[in-house]
């Protein structure tokens, strides 16, 4: 599979205010790339400068080849977009947004079928001014992906809906990127990113600090456990005379970030100590913890 975007040395000022510095990224065909980084990081920004939206200070923008600028939008015909908030025409129905959008090739079809994938059927024939927050969400979505686009691009794509239409926007996604179809999308929760993204670059005050995949990610946020004990006294005792780092919540031992054969160790010292020990869960890989550390380390208090 080859390169779809290359973002090459992206610096972009507003003013005198440099909100860019020198921004490289490639995202490959197929792939789903998460933009994450803290309000005002300038994902949003980027987005734009993707889309020739905004005149940018330095660096180049090219898809399959070909240069996208603020004057150049040649290479956009092949992309989808939904940035911020969906233009919607509030007299219109959803169906009659999409066929404006929708070009003219196979245009009945890919409407009926973003629809269904969508599961927008119940409401589409209404005027888009009767929908709500996470409807509207959702036109906008399908608006974007209606001409069965090479590139989507998706600005915060989650916001408003609620968790059965985050699953099927994660599915319908899965579903294209397995097609060969590449995404990026912006948020700053990584934890929603967690099983739809393939990469993820972070942003922090303009700078890429980390592209990496997200298996790699989830390495690096490493692995806790929860030991449940009938004394908690008796094992912090125990843990201490260990040299084990832990910490507590209610009656438990919690062991963030453990390295390889740290329960083993904790485990004996509370064995040895006569504690007795009710259950050990093994927590989820801590994502947001490693990418806070991450930002944190950069310099965001
Ligand atoms: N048109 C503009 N004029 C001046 N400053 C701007 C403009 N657009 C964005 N900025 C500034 O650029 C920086 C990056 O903004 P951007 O919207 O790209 O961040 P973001 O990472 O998308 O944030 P969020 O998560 O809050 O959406 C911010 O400091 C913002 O105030």
């Amino acid at each position: 599979m080859g390169t779809i975007l290359t973002v090459d040395h992206l610096d972009k000022a507003f003013g005198k205010k440099q909100v860019l510095h020198g921004v490289d990224f490639f995202v490959e065909e197929g792939r789903v790339v998460a933009l994450v980084g803290p309000n005002g990081a300038g994902k949003s920004t980027i987005m734009k400068a993707v889309l020739g939206l905004i005149p940018v200070n330095g660096g180049g923008i090219d898809i399959k080849g070909q240069p996208v600028s603020i004057t150049s939008h040649q290479a956009l015909r092949n992309v989808g977009a939904l940035i911020e908030y969906p233009g919607i025409y509030p007299f219109l129905t959803g169906r009659q947004q999409l066929k404006l959008f929708a070009n003219k090739h196979g245009r009945e079809q890919n409407v009926k079928t973003i629809i269904t994938a969508m599961g927008m059927g119940k409401y589409i024939d209404r005027p888009a001014k009767t929908y709500s927050l996470g409807m509207k969400q959702k036109l906008g979505i399908a608006q974007a992906l209606v001409n069965d686009p090479k590139l989507v691009i998706l600005d915060e794509p989650m916001n408003g809906l609620d968790p059965q239409a985050v699953k099927d926007l994660r599915d319908l996604i899965r579903n294209l990127a397995a097609r060969g179809t590449s995404f990026l999308i912006s948020s700053h929760i990584l934890s929603e990113l967690e099983k739809l993204a393939d990469d993820v670059l972070i942003l922090n005050h303009g700078h890429i600090i980390k592209h990496s995949t997200m298996a790699a990610l989830e390495q690096q946020g490493g692995v806790g456990y929860r030991i449940e004990v009938a004394n908690i006294d008796q094992a912090k005792g125990a843990l201490a005379v260990a040299n084990q780092p832990y910490s507590v919540v209610q009656n438990a031992i919690m062991l963030t970030d453990a390295k390889e054969g740290e329960l083993n160790h904790a485990l004996y010292a509370l064995v040895n100590a006569g504690v007795a020990i009710i259950a050990i869960e093994q927590q989820a890989h801590d994502l947001e913890g490693a990418f806070l550390d991450m930002v944190h380390e950069d310099g965001e208090a």
